[in-house]
């Protein structure tokens, strides 16, 4: 598992650490990790310029340290400090060192609001470098770059290879606000642990490859804010059958999904059930359905009886009074009233009215959970009228005074909508996306990027309530069987790829693989 902590909780044991230590210690750890780390890139491509950026914090102080390592090992080096920070604003030891390792010291000219008011030639200074250290914020930065420090990430070549000094500068550490105006990076540095802009979607685009430099700071038994599961914790979480287990105490999954107008979806759902290992599953749905389930996944029984958990919502039309399809909602409203786990995606969202006491998990995708939060949560003071969102099947039953969220408004903090959702039910709620996010109250988000961009494709939802029903109904608890089920169906993606153009059913097929392989990982892996 790789855990990020808060900014909160990293100063608070830095400051401890520090307490025990000869002034200075941290970060000359700090710099001394940083620059091994930029010596074996420059020795891997070849380079042999380096630049440092240098803004007025401790960042910038790492970094000074780092390229006056740099130069005392050959590199040709220089730092430019910020028109912001100037000499007298920066690290003074940092500095210091430098100079005293022959660093060529450039300061930015010009003001910090008006760059090119002043034109001067640091940007070509930058535009030089083999490598870029990024040392103008860390974990003290704001979001969005100043125009003097944009003036100079702009310069930097397109070769370069560009290092992060603990945080990407221009990110929101914390990770909750948007990343537009950041250096996106090939690579950070962190010192200690990771950060939360490192696994969030709002900052992970401009973290790059993450590298963690131990600094001596103990953060094992600091509560994490951020969490990843990585490949070799699915064994350890994966229910694997017992020699006494039967068909039924692995769990049965009723799946309520499908419909006449998305039949594929109940198709879909049930294939990634069967993959995943779910003991046993009973289908409910409409005719055309039922009879394409029958066919692709003849395991599965049809209708109603004992289930362990549900899987609600993949295909289900909720606006048709056709009745079949009426006994269909009624189990799905029935499914959602009961006190078993369940998972609730797509058509089954709109039936979610507000808390429910059962273990849940939601599934939505930024527009759905716009739609679902501006239908239960009455309270919100919204920028936007609700008339001004493009019109849902929900839209026009909204009272004219609701304010409405937006897609943009979840896409530019998803974090904090999904924590708003979850507060909301009490359920645990899966926000789907490149980085797929689970939410908990009381328990550390989880964060998980596992999969290609080729997944954002028709059908890969119906494939992910499959795989997380089938968990639920082995028992998992709702954040585990999520945060596990985007995992594994991230990797069969990623296998069902190869690089390429992916289907749906190519995911739900490549399960079965994947989870057999990543058990096999966790046998073979050392304790
Ligand atoms: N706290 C510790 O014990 C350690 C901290 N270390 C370093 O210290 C950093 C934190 O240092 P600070 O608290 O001084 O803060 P930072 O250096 O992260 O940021 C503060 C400085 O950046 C400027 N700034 C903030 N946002 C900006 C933006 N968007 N664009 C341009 N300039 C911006 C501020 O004006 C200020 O000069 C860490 O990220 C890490 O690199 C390391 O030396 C290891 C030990
Ligand atoms: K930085």
């Amino acid at each position: 598992m790789i855990r990020a902590h808060s900014i909160d909780a990293v100063r608070a044991a830095e400051a401890a650490a520090m307490a025990e230590l000869p002034e200075g210690t941290l970060m000359a750890r700090a710099a001394l990790g940083l620059a091994e780390v930029a010596a074996a890139r420059l020795s891997d491509a070849g380079g042999t310029t380096v630049v440092g950026l240098v803004g007025g914090g401790d960042n910038g102080g790492d970094t000074l340290y780092a390229v006056a390592h740099l130069a005392e090992a050959g590199y040709a080096a220089a730092v430019v400090l910020l028109a912001s920070s100037g000499r007298d604003g920066v690290h003074p030891a940092g500095l210091a060192a430098a100079e005293a390792a022959g660093v060529v010291v450039h300061v930015a000219a010009g003001a910090p609001r008006d760059p090119d008011s002043y034109p001067d030639s640091t940007a070509d200074v930058v535009a030089e470098a083999d490598l870029v250290l990024d040392g103008i914020a860390g974990i003290g930065g704001r979001p969005g770059l100043r125009p003097d420090a944009a003036r100079l990430v702009d310069a930097i070549d397109d070769d370069a290879w560009v290092i992060a000094v603990d945080v990407a500068s221009g990110l929101d550490p914390a990770g909750q606000a948007g990343e537009d105006d950041a250096v996106w990076a090939d690579e950070t540095v962190t010192f200690g642990t990771p950060k939360p802009a490192h696994l969030l979607p709002a900052g992970e685009g401009a973290t790059g490859v993450l590298t963690v430099v131990d600094i001596g700071v103990p953060f094992d038994d600091v509560p994490a804010a951020v969490e990843r599961l990585t490949w070799d914790d699915v064994a350890a979480l994966w229910p694997v059958p017992r020699a006494s287990d039967d068909k039924y105490s692995r769990g049965v999954l009723g799946v309520v999904a499908g419909s006449e107008a998305y039949p594929g979806a109940a198709v879909l759902c049930t294939t990634a059930a069967a993959e995943a290992g779910v003991g046993m599953i009973r289908y409910v749905g409409t005719r055309t359905p039922v009879g394409l389930v029958h066919h692709a996944v003849p395991e599965a029984v049809v209708g109603e009886g004992r289930v362990q958990a549900w899987a609600v919502g993949p295909g289900l039309d909720t606006e048709t009074d056709h009745d079949d399809a009426r006994a269909q909602l009624d189990a799905a409203r029935a499914a959602l009233a009961s006190d078993l786990p369940a998972v609730v995606d797509a058509g089954g969202l709109d039936l979610v009215n507000g808390r429910r006491d059962a273990p849940t998990v939601l599934t939505p995708h930024a527009g759905e959970l716009a739609r679902l939060l501006s239908r239960l949560d009455g309270s919100t003071d919204r920028t936007k009228p609700a008339e001004t969102v493009a019109a849902g099947s929900d839209a026009a039953e909204r009272p004219v005074d609701r304010r409405a969220v937006t897609v943009d408004e979840v896409k530019a903090d998803p974090l904090g909508h999904a924590r708003l959702l979850a507060d909301l039910t009490g359920a645990t709620v899966l926000l789907k996306g490149s980085t797929t996010l689970v939410v908990t109250d009381g328990r550390a988000v989880r964060a998980q990027a596992d999969a290609p961009t080729w997944l954002a494709t028709a059908g890969a939802g119906d494939v992910l309530s499959g795989v997380i029903g089938t968990l639920l109904a082995a028992g998992l608890a709702p954040h585990d069987a999520a945060s596990l089920g985007a995992l594994v169906h991230g990797v069969a993606a990623d296998r069902a790829s190869g690089g390429g153009p992916l289907r749906a059913l190519a995911v739900a097929h490549g399960i079965r693989p994947a989870v057999r392989d990543l058990l096999a990982r966790g046998r073979s892996a050392p304790g």
